[in-house]
């Protein structure tokens, strides 16, 4: 009934809901995974992770959506200098967000989430993280950045200045041009639900600066908490946008809806702790992710702390299921459904970019 709900319909009235490449999960090596199999999927997945193997994304989609991100990238927004073009190919946002949206209609509604996932993370990068990112000033780039989300209404006499500063950094270019494109998409309350959910983000990176500036290790608890918000949140969210469909305003508001992308956006983003732990153990100073809380705060050692993480992001990502069920017993109604596995359908994709993105990650040597 779970995998029906999440990953395919069946029954009267439900044959417009079937999403063939959720259907049937299957091993990346599985050659009936595609018309044209893509390149053989590199990666492992994490010993004993919770999760659902998908289909290798269609190559052509994929191959058309990097093409066209990167010209965007280079063309519209100036995102990257020329020596980081390694760093944004080996992004692989192409394949990332085909896996993560199988059910969009064409190449253009994958764009929209194409360019918000590269403006984010220029964000991520440049403001917070290795690209010339710090903790110190941090909440006033931010809240300039949010507005080119969320415009500034004002005088005649600071409007202009207000206007050009969107083109003063490449976050700001990005964020700027990403969100037009977006809202010539989505319905008004999609744009606004975007908008709130980039609110939450920016909390986030907002808690994890203030940490990192005072060298406060949270609680367990309290990193969860900090890691809802700082989450990959805003990208299954928009998953009817780039479905070509909208949920509307007042379904997505239920608190059972909350709560099952609460516990979607977690699980997925718990994932990056774990596959981005070696990475982030490389970085400069401390990078607080899930097992190097866990280890600090609970007095374990490093690889306990890693399969304990492990655990809860299985904890988390079996509570999305069954909440998922739950909702979509209670409101059976056709859209509520198609979101759901639209989102679980995120979820997926997510895992499988991150496995089999070797450029970026490499799994710790605990097993
Ligand atoms: C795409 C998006 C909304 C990102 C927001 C937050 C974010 C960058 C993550 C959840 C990824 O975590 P992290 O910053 O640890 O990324 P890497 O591990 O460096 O890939
Ligand atoms: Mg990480």
């Amino acid at each position: 009934m779970l995998q029906q709900i999440l990953r395919g319909p069946s029954g009267l009235g439900t044959a417009g809901l079937y999403l063939p490449l959720l259907q049937a999960p299957t091993g990346p090596s599985d050659p009936s995974a595609s018309a044209e199999p893509a390149e053989q999927a590199a990666g492992r997945p994490v010993p004993g992770l919770y999760h659902h193997p998908i289909p290798e994304p269609d190559a052509h989609r994929v191959e058309e959506v990097s093409r066209r991100i990167k010209a965007w990238a280079v063309e519209e927004v100036e995102l990257f200098p020329p020596d980081w073009e390694d760093q944004f190919d080996g992004f692989s946002l192409g394949r990332y967000m085909v896996a993560c949206h199988p059910d969009a209609p064409t190449v253009e509604h994958l764009m929209i989430a194409t360019r918000l996932m590269a403006a984010e993370n220029a964000l991520d990068d440049c403001y917070c993280e290795d690209h010339g990112g710090s903790p110190v000033g941090l909440g006033g780039r931010l809240l300039l950045a949010h507005t080119a989300l969320d415009p500034l209404h004002t005088t005649a006499e600071y409007q202009p200045d207000w206007a050009e500063s969107l083109h003063a950094d490449a976050p700001r270019r990005a964020y700027r041009s990403a969100m037009q494109y977006f809202v010539q998409q989505a319905g008004h309350s999609q744009a606004d639900r975007y908008r709130h959910d980039m609110a939450r983000l920016h909390l986030g990176y907002l808690a994890e600066a203030a940490w990192a500036e005072t060298d406060y290790v949270p609680e367990v608890w309290e990193y969860l908490a900090m890691r809802q918000f700082n989450n990959f949140r805003p990208c299954p969210t928009i998953t009817d946008t780039v479905g070509g469909y909208e949920l509307p305003a007042d379904l997505h508001a239920l608190p059972a809806m909350q709560r099952v992308i609460a516990l979607a956006g977690n699980a997925t983003t718990i994932v990056n702790d774990l596959y981005s732990y070696t990475k982030e153990l490389a970085s400069p100073g401390r990078h607080l992710n899930l097992p190097v809380v866990i280890a600090e705060r609970e007095d374990c050692s490093v690889r306990d702390a890693y399969l304990k993480a492990v655990e809860v992001h299985n904890d988390l990502m079996h509570a999305f299921e069954a909440a998922a069920a739950d909702l979509a017993a209670e409101v059976p109604h056709p859209v509520v459904l198609r979101f759901l596995r639209g989102v679980a359908a995120w979820v997926d994709g997510n895992h499988y970019w991150h496995q089999t993105n070797t450029y970026r990650y490499s799994l710790p040597d605990f097993w």
